[in-house]
């Protein structure tokens, strides 16, 4: 007996056909012209995604048979295998990871109930092997069909994200449309990664702000990945391109355990501890003016293995340096003042952007190497009004609570309330170095003097000679790393050439750092 499709299915060779058949029609479930309209745009189909994602032939899909039960709208007379979202596991690097990817030729790649059924699915499975998941996003968003099934099924995967925060690494690609509520998905993981032109990221879009608000604002300008990047912070790195993109991922996951219970991967890698012609290069960075700017990316680089560093949120707040290397083929995260941007100045989105980046490092234990020059906190109205205070506290609870190896080096300045929040001795920093250039005191010279001698100033013949006088003794006495030396909360006053070996003999002893924070429910960081 055969059925419409022309096989036998009482026969074994007929069901072997029919499920041939079955398997072809759920890789072809987005229609020819779909699949078509995605390529035009510059986008690849979720499948194609996935195969550049993984290691080659690694992919093992799940529920490509299931389907959506709705009968909403005439919805029952297109029923579609896997129902607009392709899930499964695979590798990257030869290591497990699970993932979806939503596809926009299917039902525009919107959520219905039974693909949120299959996210929440494969993020159980994830939470349960302790793997990484990567979630691609290219999604209408809530099925409009099914109505709340779907909100609900958004719902689950909100809570999935929300446990599996700090357990496996999460990752978000946005690979086009991430529209309402549907962006709190990949607000809660650890990383959002977008693509240049062809992803969007907003609540609503640019019709119903023109209805409430009256501004007229283009999608790219108001949700594209360049905002995102560069002025809401809610993405971590803007792809050229969809490899570009897909690149980075892979990149981040290399310096990832698969799970908070794991050691992140090492490549070992001893180190030669002797000094070298590129670690006395450092000896010339700092300039003799203390209002002249360096570019910290130079002391990063010195450090890392092979200088390789992947930095994270490159394009937002930029006065502040986030991102991952390798220090004898281990993992660290780095957190560094940038004085070319800003004088390096601490503000609130450099303090939350360092934050955030701390606690991604506590929570899969990867050390975290911190570069001071700090001049302060931003003052301003904008600032205070916007909560600095609230938010700048931020930066002090991810260092203090973070019980991975810590350790920093003062290249310059560590003034003010920012000597005690960028990895102080004082939050718990294990090993403390500060080269002969740094100055850890209340303020600068120039404010310090304008303060202590105002009256002496203003009664003064010549202001400016006695000025001059007052900041040299000023920088003599107390504008130096010494004075907290003699404290203890420098550790050792180093040459910048020593800095690479001093930070690899940290590392080594604190391999075996255990340190536990007191039992708590959790803590109340200030959101
Ligand atoms: C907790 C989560 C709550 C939420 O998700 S609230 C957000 C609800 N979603 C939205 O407001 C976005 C609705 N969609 C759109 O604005 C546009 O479709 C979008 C995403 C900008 C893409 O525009 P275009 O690239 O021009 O594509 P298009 O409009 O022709 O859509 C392609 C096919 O997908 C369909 N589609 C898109 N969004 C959908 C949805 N939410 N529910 C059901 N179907 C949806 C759309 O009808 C179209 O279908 P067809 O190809 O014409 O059969």
């Amino acid at each position: 007996m055969t059925t419409e499709t022309g096989i036998n299915i009482h026969s074994t060779a007929g069901k072997l056909a029919d499920l041939e058949r079955r398997v072809d029609e759920a890789v072809h479930a987005g229609s020819a012209r779909a699949v078509e309209k995605q390529h035009a745009r510059g986008k690849k189909t979720a499948r194609e995604r996935i195969e550049m994602l993984l290691d080659e032939g690694s992919f093992v899909e799940l529920d490509e048979f299931a389907r959506h039960r709705s009968t909403n709208f005439g919805l029952e007379r297109t029923r579609p295998y896997g129902d607009g979202v392709i899930t499964g596991y695979g590798t990257i690097d030869g290591r497990r990871v699970c993932v979806f990817s939503q596809d926009f030729t299917v039902f525009g790649g919107s959520l219905g109930e039974v693909f949120g059924e299959k996210i929440v699915k494969v993020m159980d499975l994830a939470m349960k092997i302790g793997c990484p998941v990567v979630g691609i996003n290219d999604s209408g968003g809530a099925r409009i069909q099914e109505g709340v099934a779907s909100l609900g099924l958004y719902g689950e995967i909100f809570f999935r994200n929300v446990r599996a925060s700090g357990v496996i690494p999460q990752v978000s690609l946005i690979m086009g449309p991430c529209a309402g509520g549907a962006v709190y998905s990949p607000a809660v993981t650890d990383f959002t990664v977008m693509v240049d032109q062809t992803s969007h990221m907003f609540i609503t879009g640019p019709d119903v702000i023109k209805t409430v608000t009256g501004e007229d604002v283009a999608m790219e300008e108001l949700g594209g990945a360049r905002t995102h990047n560069s002025r809401s912070g809610n993405a971590h790195y803007l792809g050229a391109d969809e490899e570009d993109a897909v690149g980075y991922v892979k990149a981040l996951l290399s310096y990832l355990p698969s799970n908070n219970m794991d050691e992140p991967l090492v490549f070992e890698a001893p180190a030669d501890l002797t000094v070298t012609d590129s670690d006395r290069e450092l000896d010339t960075l700092i300039p003799d003016s203390a209002n002249q700017p360096y570019d910290m990316h130079r002391v990063i680089e010195h450090v890392l293995d092979d200088g390789e560093f992947l930095e994270v949120q490159p394009l937002y707040a930029q006065n502040l340096v986030v991102g991952f290397g390798r220090v004898e083929g281990r993992p660290v995260g780095v957190v560094a003042n940038q004085p070319m941007h800003f004088a390096g100045i601490l503000d609130i989105a450099a303090s939350e952007k360092a934050a955030r980046f701390v606690r991604t490092c506590d929570a899969f234990n990867v050390p975290v190497l911190t570069f001071v020059d700090v001049p302060g906190f931003l003052p301003g109205t904008g600032q205070e009004w916007d909560g600095i205070i609230r938010r700048g506290a931020k930066l002090i609870y991810a260092y203090a609570e973070a019980t991975v190896p810590k350790v920093t080096v003062i290249t310059r300045k560590a003034y003010g309330g920012a000597y005690d929040v960028m990895g102080s001795k004082h939050l718990g920093a294990d090993l403390n170095f500060a080269w002969p250039t740094a100055q850890i005191a209340v303020m600068g010279a120039q404010g310090a003097v304008n303060i202590l001698y105002r009256s002496e100033l203003a009664k003064a013949d010549d202001p400016a000679a006695v000025r001059a006088e007052k900041i040299a003794e000023y920088e003599d006495t107390l504008a130096n790393p010494y004075i907290a030396a003699e404290r203890g909360y420098i550790d050792s006053v180093i040459s910048p050439h020593e800095t690479r070996t001093q930070i690899v003999r940290a590392l080594r002893l604190l391999r075996t750092k255990r340190e536990t924070l007191p039992p708590k429910k959790h803590g109340n960081i200030p959101l």
